[in-house]
């Protein structure tokens, strides 16, 4: 009985024993690799640009400001006196550009090495990977054809060959979100946003977005929004994966208990290579459908759709991929575009006196009984500047858009910016330096005519730098750039823009030009304005022009079956009967085991 006791005490002992000795060792292994880790964080830190000091493991996370980290990345850039700075977003060393003249020597001269992305948990490897051109990495040579691929149908679409093409749809579109303005001017957002998608979505499928409560555009924006929002570096949630990415490893039904993943749509079907870009995929199919349906009339009569195209030619891409190229025109396309035209907006209440400026130039030039045209662009040298003014004063792609990434070590000034390190232009400094942008908050088209004692040398011909570099450059620009110029335009010779004025007390609201949104594609944040026709025969002639514009436009009417708030819901009931697209383009309905 006492022998048996005693073994027994013996063996717990032992047992004990070996799990203390196992823990320690544990705890010692796991010390050592925190202090090497550490150690070459260190040694990295010593050879790279100047920043704040790292901690091991969350290197400095948690010195981010809660919102808006490009102020306090200007504030860096200063506080260390130059304008290339490392932040360390855990063990990750980030490389902050905050002049225009940096941005443009990395990412521009040296365009071929910082043509890839990083490593990013939330908006990559969660998101839409390699399947997408936006978060694509360059690792291997298969990357970068596949990358090449990419991006040449893009260019097929949107690329500055193309876009000459879209001229009238954006020429009618912008004389309609006229029209609208002056049937509800308080919901100038709205049809700015309607303005946007249905550019976008006429040149990926074919098919206008007539009313501004269409779910295509509700819910795409909506979703660009969260996107954009949970795609800025900081110390919420989501963004902690990047520090701690092992997490993002972690099955998805654990998800919805974990705060990491608050925001993130842990619903959407990761499997099938379906997920996020089905949406996409059975709204082109649908489209398609609606546009092979329609009689060779009306097909000459508009331009071909981007998925016609896509589809027709054979490029052996999965669902995934071509869902991906259409579903970025609305992704990156309607978002950007019309945030830009609320900042402009924003520009004329707050601005006056340069709207004045434009509208005495377009007297002058146009007169009122028809809008601008782009063709009237070189006598319009205010106009020019003012549409220059809107890119820089408040850029939408306030951090340059998706990080770039060095596909091997550099050297910059003497510092070390290691291979696949996350480089980020930092727009907002870059545009609010004060030696290229004197008084940088106030918007003064006049800086960028070139006589003026304002105008500052700048790298590239442009004078700014809303739309990326190198060879990740936007590949919408060319569309983005021709579509702003002629709603700004337009707008500025057809309306007077004022702050609101209270009906009562006569009193202006004041507007607020620091008050955006904390998005990486940032917007105004929401604010009363009032937009008024200019004069009695402006106003009819864009009455006039609006109603032909819509006339002009009713062949590209249509609807979708498909909404997004519902569409996973749906698929998920078992789904029998899907749309596919044959050798020639044409889709059929095919039954297919779900
Ligand atoms: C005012 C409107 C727009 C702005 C300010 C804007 C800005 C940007 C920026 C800053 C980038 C990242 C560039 C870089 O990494 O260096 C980008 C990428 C991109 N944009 Fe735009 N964009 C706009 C409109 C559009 C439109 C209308 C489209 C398509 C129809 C588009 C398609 C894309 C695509 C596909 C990329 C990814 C390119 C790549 O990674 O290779 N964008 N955009």
């Amino acid at each position: 009985m006492l022998s048996d006791k005693l073994l027994h005490k013996t063996q717990e002992i032992l047992t004990n024993l070996t799990i203390a000795k196992l823990l320690l060792l544990t705890l010692t292994l796991a010390i050592t690799a925190i202090i090497i880790d550490y150690g070459y964080m260190l040694y990295l830190r010593s050879k790279m640009p100047p920043g704040p000091f790292p901690w091991p493991i969350i290197g400095n996370t948690f010195s981010l400001p809660d919102t808006k980290p490009w102020i306090y990345f200007e504030e860096l850039s200063k506080k260390y006196g130059t304008p290339i700075i490392t932040f360390w977003i855990g063990r990750n060393p980030t490389i902050w550009l905050n002049d225009a003249w940096t941005a443009h020597a990395l990412l521009e001269k040296r365009a071929q090495i910082y043509a890839s992305r990083p490593r990013m948990v939330v908006f990559g490897e969660l998101g839409t990977g390699q399947n997408n051109l936006v978060t694509m990495r360059i690792l291997s040579d298969t990357d970068r054809d596949h990358w090449r691929v990419h991006r040449k149908l893009m260019h097929l679409g949107v690329g500055i060959q193309s876009v000459r093409g879209y001229r009238e749809i954006q020429n009618n579109e912008s004389k309609i979100v006229a029209l609208d303005l002056l049937r509800e001017p308080k919901e100038y957002v709205k049809h700015l946003e309607r303005y946007a998608t249905s550019v976008v979505s006429i040149i990926a499928f074919g098919r206008r977005v007539k009313r501004w409560d269409d779910p295509i555009i509700t819910e795409v924006i909506a979703l660009m929004q969260l996107a954009a929002d949970l795609n800025v570096p900081g110390r919420r949630w989501p963004m902690l994966l990047e520090t701690f990415p092992f997490l993002a490893r972690l099955p998805r039904r654990l998800w919805p208990l974990l705060p990491f993943f608050k925001g993130l749509n842990y619903r959407a079907p990761p499997k099938n290579g379906r997920g996020g870009h089905y949406f996409f995929h059975s709204l082109a199919l649908e489209a398609l459908a609606q546009y092979d349906s329609k009689p060779p009339s009306q097909k000459a009569s508009i331009p071909t759709p981007y998925i016609k195209t896509l589809t027709s030619q054979n490029h052996n891409l999965p669902d995934s991929e071509i869902s991906s190229l259409v579903g970025n025109l609305f992704g990156a396309g309607s978002d950007t575009s019309s945030s830009t035209l609320i900042t402009f907006i924003l520009a004329c209440c707050a601005f006056p006196d340069a709207m004045l400026k434009a509208q005495a130039e377009l007297d002058s030039v146009i007169g009122p009984d028809r809008s601008p045209h782009w063709d009237d662009g070189p006598s319009l040298p205010y106009i020019n500047a003012f549409v220059k003014e809107v890119f820089r004063w408040r850029s939408v792609a306030i951090i340059g858009g998706q990080p770039h990434s060095n596909t091997v070590a550099d050297w910059y000034n003497g510092w070390l910016i290691p291979k696949h390190s996350w480089v980020q232009g930092n727009v907002w400094a870059i545009h609010h330096h004060e030696r290229e942008f004197p008084d940088p908050d106030r918007f003064f088209p006049d800086r960028f005519l070139p006589d003026h004692p304002y105008h500052r040398p700048f790298p590239g011909e442009k004078g700014y730098m809303s739309f990326g570099w190198g060879r990740r450059v936007c590949s919408g620009q060319a569309l983005a750039e021709q579509g702003t110029w002629i709603t700004v335009a337009r707008l500025l010779w057809g309306f007077n823009i004022r702050k609101w004025r209270d009906a009562e007390t006569g009193r202006e609201e004041e507007v607020d030009i620091f008050g955006f949104t904390n998005g990486l594609n940032m917007r105004p944040k929401a604010f009363r304005c009032v937009i008024v026709p200019r004069t009695e025969r402006v106003r009819e002639t864009m009455v006039r022009e609006g109603e032909e514009a819509e006339r002009e436009l009713r062949w590209l009417e249509g609807e979708s079956k498909y909404r997004m708030s519902t569409f996973y819901q749906e698929r998920r009931r078992e789904v029998k009967e899907v749309p596919v697209v044959d050798e020639s383009g044409v889709v059929r309905v095919v039954k297919v085991k779900d």
